[in-house]
């Protein structure tokens, strides 16, 4: 079957300062994969670009065996969802109201309950609290919010940045498990972390960024024989 996502040669930056250089890469339509990699060489970078966000300035995309859209909206509507870093919640807002927002490029007449119902499986403690407002949960209940909203737009990729970002370990853990309860219902994300370790059980294909550029590439059992490039480009 024809990839999910196909990048070929995609180069963006901010201003005249350029952050991607001819980015390739591939991802079918199943399964979880991670762009891991330092701090600051652009795997933010890459997300935004990918859901419009930033402007490319040269290279392809295909999404669903097409050419992606131009605007942000139609990627969405095309099932290229981004869950940004650091949550980006309407805090006054209840968890449900946060996560009808997530439905929003659904076709008129989507019964919200549907998309609750998987997205209360998945984190049932969303369920718990699903009147409270944003502002009072905690930060990891944030993260399943921001998570949950994305799953509400029932595209075909799952975009997540940083899902670990500022959580404890335990918590890190819940999020991971919930993100590999997901992947084994069919669906397809594309995880980024900086911490390998944290991600090596999930994923199964990983990019390794630096300097804008994906210097490395494997599958979960390459990552465990690498641990030279882990140490060069990650420190240990
Ligand atoms: N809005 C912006 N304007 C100008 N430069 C930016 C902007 N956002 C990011 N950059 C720069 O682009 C480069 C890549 O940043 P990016 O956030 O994509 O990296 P990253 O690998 O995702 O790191 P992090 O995990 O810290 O976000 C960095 O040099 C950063 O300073």
């Amino acid at each position: 079957m024809a990839d999910l996502l196909s990048v070929r040669n995609l180069c963006s930056g901010y201003g005249h300062i350029p952050v991607l250089h001819d980015v390739s890469f591939s991802l079918p339509r199943e399964g979880v994969s991670a762009i891991i990699g330092p701090n600051g060489h652009g795997k933010t970078t890459l997300l935004r670009t990918l859901s419009g966000l930033n402007r490319s300035w040269s290279g392809q995309i295909e999404f669903d065996g097409a050419p992606i859209p131009q605007s942000v909206e139609a990627r969405a509507r095309a099932g290229l969802v981004h869950v940004p870093q650091g949550d980006q919640l309407f805090m006054d807002m209840t968890v449900m109201e946060n996560l009808a927002m997530g439905a929003y490029a659904r076709p008129k007449g989507y019964d919200l309950q549907t998309g609750f119902a998987e997205v209360f499986d998945l984190f049932p403690r969303l369920a718990e609290r699903r009147q409270q407002r944003v502002s009072s949960l905690s930060g990891g209940e944030r993260r399943m919010v921001g998570i949950g909203r994305g799953m509400m737009a029932g595209g075909k990729l799952l975009m997540i940045d940083e899902p670990s970002l500022g959580l404890a370990p335990i918590v890190i853990e819940q999020v991971y498990d919930a993100l590999r309860k997901l992947a084994s219902t069919g669906a397809a994300i594309l995880v980024v972390e900086e911490n390998p370790s944290r991600i090596e059980t999930v994923a199964e294909r990983f990019f390794l960024m630096d300097g804008g550029k994906f210097e490395w590439t494997g599958d979960t059992e390459a990552l465990r024989n690498s641990s030279d490039i882990v140490a060069t480009y990650l420190g240990g």
